[in-house]
């Protein structure tokens, strides 16, 4: 069950926003979310009691973006396990939520085997949801720890690839810190350049049918002070031509063992448009977002999503009157291809920025050095 809640704690930075936070009231856990379906008009939280509504805020986009959908699926584990919910049951029904997004299964994987294994240790079910939170809060520190780093080794490669007097980076959909434990991931290296007062200007894809940039990264930069100007997706190519863009920079979903990167639909075309016009297209995501198991794009499953998004325009301040919830802007019954995310092969990608540091050129086998590398870190 979901319920929603106005906010009352007033402006925020970005980075202070809780996007997802775990509460003990004495009714029993909740993992409470910022409705991100609601920016930017109102801040309203959502607060989930059990694994359906927070599979249904899953598929709503109520939480959205790689990182975050871990974070969330793990967080989602733990509050099953500490109402006594069916752990395995609850675990399969977050990760089916969304196919695309490899985090989402990493994160509730994660908080199911501290479940399982503190199970079977001591017999205790309250041991083990106490396990599956620790989990769950370990893998939102670390997020956040993967999301500063990512932001430093962003930057120092920007300052490498670009001249001149300041970046001018064209981002697309939403990757900062309504998706991530800390500022996230594209968005935070932007972010650290506005701060090190090396951003020109930040290009913000508008990001059609859902709006994710408009409506979240827009406002994100806004909130952070940095310059930014928003686009309609197709206004990129004239963008290009203009000479304006120094740089591509964007998150990932999943990202194949040959490199081939899964990320909102849109990205593709720009990493087209920036081998064109011979300018950077950098990929900032954390290693949990490699996925080995995936050999290449081909493989990747693209999540296909309702034709309404589409055919209707949806936004929080809109009257509904679409079958949608939206205002139709097609004929009645018009067909829609609406995939959310497409997949940009390895050789149009200047750049893999991680935590861990940045692969490039993009190869299998440097991804391979790089994951191998990561793990004997965290095992240490
Ligand atoms: C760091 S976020 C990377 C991606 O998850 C992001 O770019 C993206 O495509 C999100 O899509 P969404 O459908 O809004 O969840």
């Amino acid at each position: 069950m979901a319920d929603q809640q106005a906010r009352t704690d007033g402006d925020r930075r970005p980075t202070e926003i809780p996007v997802v936070r775990w509460e003990e009231p004495p009714e029993g856990p909740v993992l409470v979310l910022l409705d991100q379906t609601r920016l930017p008009a109102e801040e309203v939280e959502l607060v989930c009691t059990d694994a359906p509504a927070l599979v249904e805020a899953i598929c709503s986009l109520a939480v959205r973006g790689a990182p975050v959908l871990g974070i969330a699926g793990a967080y989602g584990v733990a509050l099953a396990a500490a109402r006594g919910f069916d752990v395995a049951e609850a675990a399969r029904a977050l990760e089916g939520a969304r196919p695309t997004a490899v985090n989402l299964s990493v994160g509730v994987r994660r908080a199911e085997a501290a479940h399982a294994a503190a199970l079977a240790k001591s017999g205790d079910p309250e041991a083990a949801a106490a396990a599956a939170l620790v989990a769950a809060r370990t893998l939102h520190r670390e997020d956040a720890e993967a999301s500063a780093r990512m932001a430093a080794h962003g930057l120092a490669l920007l300052d490498e690839l670009v001249s001149g007097g300041g970046h001018r980076i064209l981002t697309h959909c939403n990757t900062g810190s309504l998706v991530s434990g800390g500022e996230g991931t594209a968005f935070a290296v932007a972010l650290q350049a506005h701060r090190a007062g090396r951003l020109r200007r930040l290009w913000v894809d508008e990001t059609r049918p859902l709006l994710q940039g408009a409506r979240l990264t827009a406002y994100e930069a806004a909130r952070s002070g940095m310059a930014y100007t928003l686009l309609t997706d197709n206004a990129a190519g004239s963008l290009f031509a203009a000479g304006e863009v120094d740089a591509v920079l964007i998150g990932a979903d999943r990202i194949a063992a040959d490199g081939s990167v899964a990320n909102k639909v849109g990205s593709y075309p720009l990493a087209v448009l920036a081998r064109y016009h011979h300018v950077p297209f950098i990929v900032v995501a954390p290693v949990t977002t490699i996925d080995p198991d995936t050999p290449d794009g081909a493989s990747i499953e693209v999540e296909q999503r309702p034709g309404f998004e589409v055919t209707e325009i949806t936004a929080p301040q809109v009257p509904v009157t679409g079958a949608g919830g939206g205002i139709p802007v097609a004929p009645l019954g018009a067909q829609a291809y609406n995939p959310a995310f497409d997949v940009t092969p390895p050789e149009l990608v200047t750049a893999i920025v991680t935590e861990g540091g940045a692969v490039s050129p993009v190869t299998a086998e440097a991804l391979a050095e790089l994951c191998a590398r990561s793990r004997q870190v965290t095992i240490s």
